[in-house]
């Protein structure tokens, strides 16, 4: 007999989580299905972990400043601590029983295991069959996606799952993929005393950025002693029990580790979407404005293919919930997504950068400036820009980099997102020397 809800959730990532226990709440019976831990990537392999690790790694950054700006200091590494605190602060040793708990308070009956869209409206795990009479959710999510290099499958390799869990930095450390995981998991490993050489295919390090943001990347990691080859692809992985050999062209690399951060990836085929009518061997669930993705079907998160962050999966799980709910909002609209990676100096962007306004046939108008020549830049010896790519009267893309990158970018989203005009931002007060008045110059210049 196949029990029913009225809705059930599929996958329980950040999006997944928020809206059963919202659907909870507004009175309808929920079911969660999750095969791993309820919360997903971000909170115990992903973002949080990582930015506790990339904390503690500024930390030490900064330490290593003093010298240059303020006397001595004495700084030991020790990524004992920074793992101590991934392992009983932000992930309570990867269990998620207070999340779980937490899910089951608001009211969701909570199955664990692997669920597969077996009809309209119907999910199987194992041999329960769970129907939802308003439909089904799902926000399956990603997976670390392992290239298919000659040698690497069955060698001990990182993803950054393994990443996270690492109680010791090790000596020497290849990471394979200079994308977001990999430039921001590069420079911690490096600040604890790694050895780190990051290979990555595209001729720059974080690639989709503007081309500004993979320059200054690599000028700062070569200058704290790290490797970067570009360009560059791994023709063979060898393992002989200590140590990991990669073949790149001519050369040989060879490290302790080599944590592999190439991507991610969604298996729809497992998930049974053809069940549903969906492209099992499609790389993301088509959705529209109010997250449907089928007669009772909504989709969220990573497997959308509209930018895997966790303020995405938020984002289209309000709106999945409203639909759901029967309730009218604004449909999804992505043109101000922003983003952050979180190196130093971070790097923030949101909307278009100036190549994919380009491409799509707008003509922009550009400006650069270096955040060193503002003020606080000066003072505190920052590296980093400000890029804005205009079209006509308003901004469609903008790009920070430099300390806190991440929270100047805020201002630039709003922009972005309510179409500020030009005038108005050359014509506001920026305070006083704060890097953000970095944004004024830039503006002077467009
Ligand atoms: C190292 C790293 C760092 C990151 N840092 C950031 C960051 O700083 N900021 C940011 O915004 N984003 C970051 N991200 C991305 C972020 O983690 C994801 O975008 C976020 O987790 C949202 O994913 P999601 O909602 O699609 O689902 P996920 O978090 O991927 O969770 C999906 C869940 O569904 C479960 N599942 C899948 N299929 C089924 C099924 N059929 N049945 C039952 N359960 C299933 C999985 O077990 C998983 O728990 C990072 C990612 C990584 C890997
Ligand atoms: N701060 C953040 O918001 C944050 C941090 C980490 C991850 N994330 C999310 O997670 C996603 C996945 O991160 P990711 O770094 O794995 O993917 P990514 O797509 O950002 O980067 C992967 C990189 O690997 C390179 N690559 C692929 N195959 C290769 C090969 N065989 N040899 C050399 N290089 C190769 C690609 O050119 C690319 O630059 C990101 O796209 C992002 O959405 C976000």
């Amino acid at each position: 007999m196949a029990e029913e809800a009225d809705v059930v959730v599929v996958g329980l990532g950040p999006g997944g989580e928020n809206a059963a226990g919202l659907l909870a709440e507004a009175g309808l019976s929920v079911t969660a299905v999750e095969a791993g831990l309820v919360g997903g990537e971000c909170p115990y392999y992903g973002c949080v972990p990582t930015k506790m690790m990339v904390r503690a790694a500024d930390a030490l950054g900064e330490a290593r400043r003093v010298p240059h700006f303020a006397g001595r200091a004495e700084v030991t590494a020790d990524f004992g601590v920074a793992a101590k605190r991934v392992r009983e602060q932000a992930t309570d040793d990867w269990n998620d029983k207070v999340a779980a708990d937490r899910l089951t308070g608001k009211g969701v009956t909570l199955v664990r295991g692997y669920g597969v869209l077996t009809g309209p409206r119907e999910v199987t795990v194992g041999d329960r069959v769970i129907r939802g009479r308003k439909g089904v959710l799902v926000n399956p999510g990603t997976a670390p996606l392992v290239p298919p290099i000659d040698g690497l499958a069955g060698t001990p390799f990182w993803t950054n799952r393994d990443a996270v869990k690492a109680t010791e930095a090790p000596v020497s450390l290849i990471v394979l993929g200079g994308g977001a995981i990999g430039v921001e998991l590069a420079q911690v490993f490096a600040r604890f005393g790694t050895k780190v050489t990051v290979v990555e295919g595209s001729e720059r390090l974080v690639a989709p950025l503007e081309p500004e943001a993979g320059d200054l990347l690599r000028k700062v990691f070569e200058a704290e002693g790290i490797t970067v080859h570009t360009g560059a692809r791994a023709s063979r992985v060898g393992h002989d029990g200590a140590e990991f050999t990669l073949e790149l062209g001519g050369r040989t690399v060879r490290a302790e580790r080599l944590l592999v951060a190439t991507g991610r990836k969604t298996d729809l085929e497992r998930l049974g979407v053809a069940a549903v009518g969906l492209d099992p061997k499609a790389r993301s669930i088509p959705v529209d404005g109010r997250m449907r993705a089928g007669d009772g079907l909504w989709a969220i998160g990573d497997a959308t293919g509209k930018g895997a962050f966790t303020h995405v999966s938020m984002y289209q799980s309000a709106i999945a919930v409203r639909d759901i709910l029967g309730q009218d909002g604004p449909e999804a609209d992505y043109h101000a997504l922003p983003h952050v990676t979180f190196t130093d100096p971070e790097i923030g962007g949101v909307g278009l950068t100036e190549a994919r306004a380009r491409e799509a046939g707008i003509e922009v108008r550009t400006a650069t400036t270096d955040i060193g020549a503002s003020t606080r830049g000066w003072i505190h010896e920052a590296e980093g820009f400000v890029k804005l790519v205009a079209d006509g009267d308003h901004l469609v893309g903008a790009a920070v980099a430099g300390p806190y990158g991440g929270e100047i970018l805020g201002f630039l989203a709003l922009a972005v997102q309510a179409r500020v005009p030009v005038e108005t931002l050359k014509h506001m007060i920026y305070a006083y020397p704060t890097f953000h008045r970095a944004i004024e110059a830039t503006v002077a210049e467009l």
